[in-house]
């Protein structure tokens, strides 16, 4: 077993900590929050996340996972750390590094106080290349060793999706790293061994390229089934229903994840992403044809939304989710969240029930003090009880489904205009007062 330090206790690293301790490793967690730190040292979860509370919970009262902010300490206790911090768009789109240098320099700088053997594993989403033109050299600075020989370094994605995180740890759909030197490259591979899934050793870049690679293909598959929802609706078609007979295709082997027609995608990684790669590509003089249009065309789905939304002319609107898909608390780039604004800017009544987000309010999460920033009076428009949100509105606009509030959704579509984004069920075709955004 092994001791480990993770940097940056977010969606990533409380997953990858708690997850870790489970298997039996020690973990040390560091952040800048304090709230954080606090909350896994009194054995709670610092984010909404299924399964979280209790893992977390269980593996603070084993003593397998502490946190701090004391970096010297976490890399004098540990031979591995894992770097987890955001990696969010600078203003020009591109990959924003600044967290991750700092992280790079603080662990320098504990680094040339140790003697044993470290190695640093960078898991933030990065651009090929800035595992050696930033954190390598941030590293090698601070610390005054060198990379691949006093120290070890490795890159190495992480492709969990947020509210099937723990599900996603444990059966990832590929393991690929990148490894500066032989003993980082035999550490990941023994630690991944128990997984059982084929793992990819290949160069730093290749595999920080991999990352990219794959959640621009999401972005892609997604914009692809909403512009052939878009058009089988305009055609009187059921574009759900026409996706789903292509993946059946077991010629072309269609996954059908990110195949289903519905609404714009969202949430902290796939916009980011899709734009520093854009970003990146023409710093090298590289055309994104398709990149350009797949960012087009998830806003087009946005405006969309918000045109049928408006086209309904209600003045009081209750929205079904505000965060950017079930299961979570998180708004970030939540396309929803960007639908309720604007219609509050056109002077829409907005109130929302969304279970993830009430629940990160009423633990005190970090995320949910900055909801105000995403949709002005957030807090004050979440309503818990779902007949008072569909009593009050206008119209409903189903973003986001949690199973609790299906039957009653059903039960209300007899009599209140519904807008849905994402399908309640598979009998609701548009027309009268329900409207389906690709059927
Ligand atoms: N969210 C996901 O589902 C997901 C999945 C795979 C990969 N990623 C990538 O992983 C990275 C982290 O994403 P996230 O969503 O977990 O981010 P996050 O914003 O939820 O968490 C980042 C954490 O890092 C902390 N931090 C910032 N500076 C620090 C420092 N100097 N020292 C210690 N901690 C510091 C922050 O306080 C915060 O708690 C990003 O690069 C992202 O693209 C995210
Ligand atoms: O069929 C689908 C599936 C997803 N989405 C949307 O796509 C966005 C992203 O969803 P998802 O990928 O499930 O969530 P994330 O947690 O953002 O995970 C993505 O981003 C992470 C961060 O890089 C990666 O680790 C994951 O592999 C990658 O799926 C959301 O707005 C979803 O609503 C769709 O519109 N249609």
């Amino acid at each position: 077993m092994a001791r480990i330090s993770i940097f940056g206790i977010g969606y990533v690293g409380v997953v990858s900590a708690a997850c870790l301790a489970r298997d039996g490793h020690d973990v040390i967690a560091v952040d800048v929050d304090a709230g954080k730190i606090a909350a896994i040292n009194a054995g709670l979860a610092p984010i909404v996340e299924t399964g979280l509370d209790e893992l977390v919970e269980e593996v603070v009262a084993a003593g397998r996972l502490r946190a701090t902010d004391d970096v010297q300490h976490a890399i004098d206790a540990t031979e591995l750390s894992f770097i987890c911090v955001g990696t969010p768009s600078a203003e020009d789109g591109s990959v924003g590094l600044g967290y991750v240098e700092t992280v790079c320099r603080d662990i320098g700088r504990a680094l040339a106080r140790k003697d044993g053997r470290h190695a640093v594993v960078i898991r933030s989403t990065t651009v090929p290349g800035s595992t050696e033109g930033t954190c390598i050299p941030a590293l090698e600075a601070a610390s005054g060793k060198r990379a691949g020989a006093d120290f070890g370094v490795g890159y190495y994605p992480e492709f969990l999706r947020e509210s099937t995180a723990i599900k996603d740890y444990y059966d990832p759909g590929l393991i690929v790293f990148g490894a500066l030197d032989p003993a980082t490259a035999e550490t990941l591979t023994a630690l991944n061994a128990p997984l059982g899934c084929k793992i990819h050793a290949v160069d730093l870049r290749t595999a920080e390229m991999v990352k990219y690679t794959s959640n621009t293909w999401r972005a892609v598959k997604v914009t692809f089934a909403n512009e052939i929802g878009n058009i089988a609706k305009s055609a009187g078609l059921d574009g759900q229903t026409v996706m789903e007979i292509l993946c059946s295709d077991s010629k072309i082997a269609l996954s059908p994840y990110f195949m289903r027609p519905g609404f714009a995608f969202g949430g902290s990684c796939l916009p980011k992403d899709v734009r520093a790669l854009r970003h990146m590509a023409a710093a090298n003089g590289t055309a994104t044809h398709l990149l350009d249009a797949v960012l087009e065309a998830n806003a087009a789905q946005i405006a969309r939304a918000e045109k049928m939304v408006r086209d309904a002319g209600h003045s009081r609107v209750g929205f079904v989710g505000i965060s950017f898909k079930p299961g979570t608390d998180d708004l970030r780039e939540s396309p929803l969240a960007e639908l309720a604004s604007r219609l509050i800017r056109a002077g829409v009544q907005v109130d929302i029930y969304d279970p993830y987000v009430s629940e990160a309010y009423s633990s005190g999460h970090s995320a949910a003090g900055r909801g105000n920033d995403v949709i002005p009076d957030l807090k004050d428009r979440l309503i818990d009880d779902l007949d008072r949100l569909i009593e009050g509105a206008g119209a409903v606009v189903i973003g986001n489904l949690y199973n609790e509030t299906v039957s009653r959704l059903e039960e209300a579509a007899a009599n209140v205009p519904m807008l849905d984004l994402t399908r309640l069920n598979r009998r609701l075709v548009s027309g009268g007062r329900y409207q389906g955004i690709c059927w």
